[in-house]
């Protein structure tokens, strides 16, 4: 009755909050990103069609591309393909066109190559919309977006429309523009109620972002949908940064026959990380021991992890009042405001970063040498939260470097810590207790890097 309503909508808020921060997280992702994520592991091939020709290439020329499509990957300061690309591009290229499934983490490379395959398939003397991609949110179609105009920059007669709320075109108008990019239900409104594009002359699909997608009913039906009213010669590419069961499921259920490719994301290692506790009796103790922290060691840049916004402020304010670059990072921030605080911190405008849980992931900011847990990380439940530990340490000690890892700890909270160690064992590594002996050695680790 009235109670199961009620839980089923509380249910549905949680879920809409959660796919938010999800399409959050990717599109900060991207507005931090400014460079490649390099990945040494191999691309490995799920599944493919026999006849389609499986090789990847080093580098973009074997890709026999529109000279100025060539050219604007150069003016973006690509040199060469990204690992994902190498065995992705000869794939989506290809004559006949194949159907793609491809997972590669965020920052690997997923939109330049699914942009390049649109802009390379588009005959720019007609003027009709030849290639769709469907994103989560108008943000991350924008973003998508600019990578177009980027790289197609010398491709003139190459346009892009958006097919979000608020780009208002009359009913019947046809498009001219040969790429569109959109949200679901917008793209569903141009096709059928504003009859704005006949979807029948599409002939490249791509569904970016589909571990976001299916999170919410309304875009996993209405991308099926989408995808019915497309040619049987339409060319179906999806992209996806995870691939949990569902996402895979999803992506077989839309994607014919197709290519299936993954790239394993890079394991966190917790090996280069050394690990101290303090044993503090209250919030003024934790201050105490950080001043110890900065008064010896020369401490490159910090990301110090609050549970809440109120400790990060008050944090900040007393960091600040003695003189230390402070910028925090928590939920009230937009997006792009929190990606400009994570850009200046990532340009050593400001040594410390004072951040809560919320924002903690994705950012990796490659000098920082040493996270501190000024409380350890719990869940709902005030169980410990392993994978934020892992997530917040794993900060640090980024390629190859070494990095350095301070929890502040309440008496009351050791057993939480001792599960903290006990969950890691596998890494084998304690989490002593600090004194100053350990300074010198610690000093030292550091300044090898
Ligand atoms: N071959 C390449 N060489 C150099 N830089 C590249 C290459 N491909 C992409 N990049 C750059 O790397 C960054 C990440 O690329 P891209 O956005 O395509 O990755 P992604 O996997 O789609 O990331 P996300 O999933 O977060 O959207 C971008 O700044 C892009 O310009």
């Amino acid at each position: 009755g009235g109670i199961t309503k009620l839980v089923q909508s509380i249910q549905l808020i949680i879920r809409i909050y959660w796919l938010l921060d999800l399409a959050e997280n990717s599109l900060l992702n991207k507005l931090i990103r400014k460079s490649l994520v390099e990945s040494n592991h191999q691309v490995e091939v799920l599944q493919r069609d026999p006849s389609s020709p499986l090789f990847s290439v080093k580098t973009f020329e074997e890709l026999h591309l529109k000279k100025e499509l060539l050219q604007g990957i150069y003016e973006m300061g690509f040199n060469r393909p990204s690992k994902i690309q190498e065995t992705a591009l000869p794939m989506m290229l290809a004559d006949p066109p194949q159907n793609l499934i491809a997972q590669s983490q965020s920052g690997t490379g997923k939109t330049a190559a699914f942009v390049l395959a649109m802009l390379s398939r588009v005959n720019g003397a007609e003027k009709f919309p030849q290639c769709l991609c469907l994103a989560p949110t108008y943000e991350l179609a924008v973003q998508t977006g600019q990578v177009v105009e980027k790289m197609g920059k010398r491709c003139v007669n190459t346009r892009v429309t958006y097919a979000v709320r608020g780009n208002r075109i009359p009913r019947g108008t046809k498009i001219e523009e040969q790429i569109i990019i959109g949200t679901p239900g917008t793209v569903l409104d141009w096709c059928f109620k504003l009859r704005l594009l006949d979807a029948k002359k599409i002939s490249v699909f791509v569904l970016d972002e589909a571990d976001v997608m299916i999170d919410t009913q309304g875009f996993l039906d209405q991308s099926v949908r989408i995808q019915r009213t497309l040619p049987q010669d339409c060319q179906m590419l999806l992209f996806s940064a995870t691939f949990e069961d569902a996402v895979l499921r999803f992506a077989e259920q839309i994607i014919p026959d197709p290519n299936i490719i993954k790239l394993r994301r890079e394991e966190m290692t917790l090996t280069n990380i050394r690990q101290y506790y303090f044993l503090c009796e209250n919030i003024q103790d934790k201050y105490k021991a950080l001043c110890n922290i900065y008064g010896s060691i020369t401490v490159g840049q910090a990301i110090i992890f609050c549970q809440t916004r109120r400790n990060a402020k008050w944090l900040s304010q007393e960091l600040t009042r003695d003189g230390h670059k402070v910028s925090v990072l928590s939920g009230e921030l937009t997006v792009e405001q929190r990606a400009a605080v994570i850009q200046r911190f990532r340009d050593g405008k400001e040594k410390v970063l004072v951040t809560t849980n919320v924002c903690a992931r994705g950012i990796d900011v490659k000098q920082v040498t040493i996270v501190v847990n000024f409380k350890l990380p719990t869940n709902q439940l005030r169980c410990p939260d392993f994978e934020t530990y892992l997530h917040r340490i794993g900060r640090t000690g980024r390629f190859g470097k070494k990095g350095l890892a301070f929890n502040m700890v309440e008496r009351h909270n050791l057993p939480l810590l001792r599960s903290i160690e006990e969950h890691f064992s596998e890494y084998s590594i304690p989490i002593k207790p600090f004194d100053l002996s350990d300074l010198p050695s610690v000093a030292e680790e550091l300044r090898q890097g």
